[in-house]
């Protein structure tokens, strides 16, 4: 049996009496890719945000693997090897996009020092293959600034990739892409099933088809239903539930 790498039991948060998220619950298997679906004000966010340590919860545990980081501070859970990565992207503009990958493997968190004392092997191998991983081997050498937007945002998630995080948190990859950018997303994503444990927030059913292996329906800070794309597009709840807002197309 494939084990859990990411357990969220009965999770809850109040906002001033208002519940945002309700005793949510649900795993997801150690290399799983997990969408997570839900029309505007599910609780999608909130829940990420309860998991990377954002926001406090009011109820409920979340483990990654045995370990139980439930309402850690930030940094902590992102050190227990939660990685997350929000629509803004907070590249080095002024280097390029080798030196990016080369700053965030390294475990120093000076700048300078990282790129003064150069790399080994294993290092160097590894920045290759997130290179290769996000489509961005072409354009080791040009400077981020120059990137655009899909490269920036391909760049951002190799940064966090780069630094194998037990669980990849993903919020809306694709918002602001072409077509053709957010077709590469999903091949990017689906490079990277298998090989770490990935939970995306996605609106785009398009996209969602293209990368989905289960997914996670949220509904008025619940869930709603779990299942594969085509029980999910097919159950009544679910179309019902999304009918108020822009329905599955
Ligand atoms: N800090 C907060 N204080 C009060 N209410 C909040 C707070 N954060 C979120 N909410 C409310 O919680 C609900 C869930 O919001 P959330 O942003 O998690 O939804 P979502 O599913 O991510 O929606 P969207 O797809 O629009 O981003 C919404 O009604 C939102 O207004």
């Amino acid at each position: 049996m494939a084990k859990i790498a990411l357990t969220i039991d009965g999770l809850s948060v109040d906002f001033g009496g208002f519940r945002a998220v309700n005793n949510v619950g649900m795993t997801v298997e150690d290399g799983e890719l997990r969408v997570l679906l839900g029309a505007n004000g599910a609780g999608k966010t909130t829940l990420m945000d309860l998991i990377s340590g954002k926001t406090h919860s009011t109820k409920g545990k979340v483990f990654v693997y045995d370990r139980e980081i439930t309402n850690w501070p930030e940094h902590r859970i992102a050190r227990s090897g939660i990685g997350r990565k929000f629509q803004i992207p907070s590249i080095f503009r002024e280097l390029t996009v080798r030196q990016n990958l080369e700053v965030a493997n390294c475990r120093n968190p000076s700048v300078l020092a990282n790129l003064r004392f150069g790399f080994s092997r294993t290092e160097a191998d590894r920045v290759d293959e997130v290179l290769l991983l996000t489509g961005l081997a072409g354009e080791q050498n040009l400077m981020a600034a120059y990137l655009s937007h899909g490269q920036t945002q391909w760049l951002e998630l190799g940064m966090l990739i780069v630094q194998d995080p037990k669980v990849v948190l993903l919020d809306e990859p694709t918002a602001g892409m072409t077509q053709a950018e957010t077709r590469k997303t999903a091949q990017i994503i689906n490079n990277l099933k298998g090989r770490h444990t990935i939970l995306v927030v996605e609106h785009d059913m398009g996209f969602v088809r293209e990368i989905a292996e289960r997914i996670t329906v949220l509904h008025l800070g619940e869930v709603l239903a779990e299942g594969c794309v085509e029980d999910i597009e097919q159950n009544p709840k679910v179309r019902e539930a999304y009918l108020g807002s822009k329905g599955i197309s």
